[in-house]
């Protein structure tokens, strides 16, 4: 920004200053003929993030003007670009008339466009809400609470609620992957913020109480906001009124599609934390991408609201049994009676009507966005009709709430044309017949060239004239041509207008007033076209609340249509959902992993109860334990969401919140190395998780020193059984941890297996009870490419290994170490009478005592006896003992 005083600059820059101190934070786009310019610091970013020349613009202040240019008509590409980027653009018109003003031209801020308040088609993506979120804090207790309150401006669905801690905090940013983030400038949790884009800061003031509580009942237009429940939820208020004023400012507009606001509660539904969402890959897959995700195999909806649904659903699993099982009815009819190919059928001529109603509300609906309003309610009444007989509860009353309006679809079938334009400002809008004064107009100016033939006839035909041409100039208008040679035959009335080399041509009152009309026609017709548009958008928001609870329930239909398709389709069953503790899923299935093989998926089933809460599962690289631990997680998730689950039959306790622990993700823009994450994810487990929580844990404390590792590992196992006692599937690559199933009463082994065939290893992906008695691991190196001298030299390391730490390369204690007597723990540690399992049974921790062991040894033997007094040698019995 210029530091010269404003009144060194000339008139035009100071007016630019003016609109630029409103928006010190968003590009100005700033209109100066066919050109929009940024200037100073906008200018430099402008060019930067949309690769345009950065110049400079004469000078003002005595300095040069950084400037940067757009063509006005490529501009709605450049902003959504940018806005895409995270960035905020305002535009400023000019509003002035060039020929008249004195000074600048008069310029005024025409609209604001930012990521998380946009409705306009163009810039949304069809299948992911856009999302304008609002944080604020408050310290209760000691504990930090936050307030989120987000909107999706354009479907108007308005929510609030509120979380402590900084872990749910980055969850929630997680799930709601919002466009834009308001924040107070005096937010503490920044640094949580800093990887996102669309940070807006807003003066502390914007979230006062007060005036946030003010700004929602005025809004919402009620007493208070007791009828919401969202009375004691003041962070959370706080951050709802400075994000509707700033939704607002930004649409320069009333909002009246936000109609109520919705507070979202967390003990309704599972919580998935942010890791286990991404280790899931419910909507994006660990590299960021959306193929071979939950999504891209279970959204088969046939509206893009409809797609928006589910993954809200998706993202938000329920615990409400009722709720599960009605939409398990509709799903069980939907299927039994094949409903579900004439649903979509109809569903897709539905659209997206729920952002076209937005775009109503908020006056920007197009042409065209009317006549797909049209569509959808036509599709209406056979979507009723096809209820009409519908059993389940939840279809009976999602047929009436989707209402048919028949007056509105009649006008907006009179209405419109065919084939609307895009846009309302070049007319053409309405069809012949909707409204007579309309018709007069276009009929004065489409039926001009009849006119002109008809008057060429009359006149022909009164003056005898055979040369006689009615015709039409830019410049002159409309004009009576009679050549040379006849035109001293024109009637007296004709009034000389223009004398060429071989013709005069002639005006006539009547062709005067003619032209009159047919000029102001096209303006007249353009004016009326938009004053009938008005009155259409009013008529249609006079009903917007009914409207709006029509889409709703038809986004709800088809999600659950799709649901009965998918289920159908990819042969899922009906779990059984209750409350009495356990999981028993026979014959699952990974849901993505099964599309994806060539080779048939190998089913496998889960028993989990109180005596077998937590089970270790073991198994080779490869072998599938992953696929294995998160098909567990999706179908446990599916089930929640009312969806059937890839599986012969399940059976599944409500569960309060689904972990995973996977993977090895480095966080390096968060400054914490792969360790840390993994140990912040445990930690975060094992701090929440709840005997009602399906945890799942991958290869724990495999990122630091073995021992260190392992030490952790069995640490979090016992906890986990002992004292949390949730539902368990540990994988692991540490054998020793596989004894811990004799010793605590709630742990199983189970394992995955692979044979060897030719030298090669073929995985049979196959859960057995038992722990796994080879790891295969330098067989699947080679299989990866590993070269064949790294692998000889490998096996041979392995021998030497074996050697050192008493462990051979099967992993079985060798018959040395199980003879001496401190390989095996003391019979007081093995309460438990439960028959060994497997062909592998190393005690615990048979690796830390054999390396001590080994260590013993190796100093025992280093030890010159002969060359010792008594009194070194029992120095040296003292410090061997002192090390047992
Ligand atoms: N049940 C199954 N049926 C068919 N193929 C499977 C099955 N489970 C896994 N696979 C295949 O095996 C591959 C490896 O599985 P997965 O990643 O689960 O192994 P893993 O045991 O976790 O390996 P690692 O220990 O190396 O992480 C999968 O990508 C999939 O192609």
């Amino acid at each position: 920004m210029s530091k010269t005083p404003v009144d060194n600059h000339t008139p035009m820059m100071r007016q630019y200053f003016g609109l630029k101190s409103e928006h010190p934070n968003q590009l100005l786009f700033y209109r100066m003929g066919d050109f929009y310019e940024l200037f100073y610091d906008d200018a430099k970013r402008a060019a930067q993030l949309l690769d345009i020349t950065l110049t400079a613009r004469g000078h003002s202040g005595g300095m040069p003007i950084p400037m940067a240019g757009i063509p006005f008509h490529a501009a709605e590409n450049y902003i959504a670009r940018l806005v895409r980027m995270g960035e905020s653009v305002v535009v400023a018109e000019q509003t002035g008339d060039p020929a008249t003003s004195k000074g600048p031209v008069e310029r005024k801020i025409a609209r604001i466009v930012t990521p998380g308040t946009l409705s306009d088609e163009a810039f949304l993506e069809e299948k992911r809400e856009n999302l304008l979120l609002s944080l604020a804090h408050q310290t209760r207790k000691g504990l930090d609470v936050f307030g989120f309150s987000y909107l999706d401006m354009a479907s108007g669905r308005f929510c609030l609620f509120e979380v402590d801690g900084h872990e749910a905090l980055s969850s929630e940013l997680q799930r709601l992957s919002p466009r834009e983030i308001l924040v107070s400038e005096d937010f503490p949790a920044r640094s949580l913020l800093k990887l996102e884009k669309g940070v807006s800061e807003l003066g502390p003031w914007h979230f006062d109480y007060e005036s946030s509580y003010r700004q929602l009942i005025q809004q919402f237009n009620t007493k208070d906001l007791s009828g919401f429940g969202c009375e004691a939820l003041t962070s959370a208020i706080a951050s709802a009124g400075a994000l509707l004023q700033y939704a607002k400012d930004t649409q320069r507009t009333a909002l009246p599609h936000i109609q109520s606001i919705t507070v979202e509660h967390k003990d309704d539904s599972v919580l998935i934390d942010g890791a286990t969402r991404r280790n899931l890959e419910i909507d994006i897959n660990l590299t960021g991408g959306t193929s071979n995700t939950l999504i891209e195999v279970l959204d088969n909806c046939a509206t893009p609201m409809g797609s928006r649904l589910l993954k809200r659903w998706l993202h938000t699993p329920i615990r409400d049994l009722d709720e599960i099982q009605a939409r398990q009815q509709v799903v069980h009819e939907l299927q039994s009676t094949q409903a579900y190919d004439g649903f979509e059928s109809t569903l897709k001529k539905v659209g997206d009507l729920e952002r076209i109603l937005s775009r109503v509300a908020l006056r920007s609906a197009r042409p065209r966005d009317l006549l797909r309003l049209r569509f959808a309610l036509e599709a209406t009444p056979d979507i009723k009709a096809q209820l009409d007989t519908a059993q389940s509860a939840r279809l009976i009353a999602l047929n009436q709430r989707i209402l048919a309006q028949p007056e509105t679809t009649t006008t907006l079938t009179k209405a419109l044309v065919e084939n609307p334009p895009s846009v309302v400002r070049d007319g053409g809008i309405f069809a012949k017949g909707y409204d007579e004064e309309l018709d007069e107009l276009l009929a004065l100016s489409t039926n001009a060239t009849d006119f002109l033939a008809e008057m060429e006839r009359t006149e022909k035909e009164r003056t005898g004239i055979s040369s006689l041409k009615v015709g039409f100039n830019r410049v002159h208008g409309y004009y009576i041509e009679i050549s040379r040679l006849h035109s001293d035959q024109a009637p007296v009335e004709y009034i000389r207008r223009q004398t060429l080399k071989n013709a005069e041509r002639f005006i006539t009152p009547e062709l005067k007033a003619f032209e009159d009309k047919a000029l102001s026609a096209k303006s007249k017709s353009l004016a009326r076209e938009k004053e009938l548009y008005e009155d259409l958008l009013d008529q249609l928001n006079a009903i917007l609340s009914e409207l709006q609870t029509t889409s709703q329930a038809l986004a709800q239909l088809d999600v659950l249509n799709n649901f009965a398709e998918r289920s159908a389709s990819l042969h899922f069953c009906c779990p059984e959902l209750h409350n009495r503790g356990g999981v028993n899923i026979v014959a699952g299935r990974h849901p993505v992993v099964e599309t994806v093989i060539s080779d048939p998926f190998v089913p496998n089933d889960l028993e989990l109860n109180t005596e077998r809460s937590l089970l270790m599962i073991t198994g080779p690289n490869m072998g599938g334990k992953s696929t294995y631990m998160r098909q567990i997680a999706l179908i446990t998730l599916l089930a929640h969401t009312g969806c059937f689950v890839p599986a012969e039959s399940a059976s599944i306790s409500v569960v309060d919140r689904i972990f995973t622990r996977m993977g090895s993700s480095d966080d390096l823009a968060g400054g914490r190395s792969t360790f840390m994450v993994e140990m912040t994810e445990t930690a975060n487990i094992l701090n929440n998780a709840s005997k009602n929580s399906l945890v799942l844990m991958d290869e724990v404390g495999r990122g630091t020193s073995t021992f260190d590792g392992l030490s952790l590992a069995w640490a979090a196992v016992e906890y986990l059984a002992n004292t949390l006692q949730c539902y368990v599937l540990f994988a692991t690559h540490y054998f020793e941890l596989t004894t811990l199933a004799d010793q605590l009463d709630n742990a199983a082994n189970v394992h995955l297996t692979a044979t060897e065939y030719e030298d090669d290893i073929v995985f049979l992906h196959k859960v057995h009870e038992g722990p796994a008695s080879q790891s295969y691991g330098l067989q699947v190196a080679q299989l990866a490419g590993v070269p064949r001298d790294v692998i000889r030299h490998a096996k041979q390391k392995l021998k030497e290994l074996e050697v050192v730490t008493g462990i051979d390369v099967e992993g079985n204690v060798n018959s040395h170490a199980q003879e001496t007597p401190s390989a095996k723990a003391p019979e007081t540690t093995q309460p438990k009478t439960k028959e060994p399992q497997g062909n592998y049974q190393p005690q615990q921790g048979d690796m830390f005592i054999q390396a001590e062991e080994n260590a013993l040894k190796a100093s025992l033997s280093a030890l010159d006896l002969d060359a010792m007094t008594p009194r070194e040698a029992l120095n040296a019995l003292y410090e061997l003992q002192s090390q047992l």
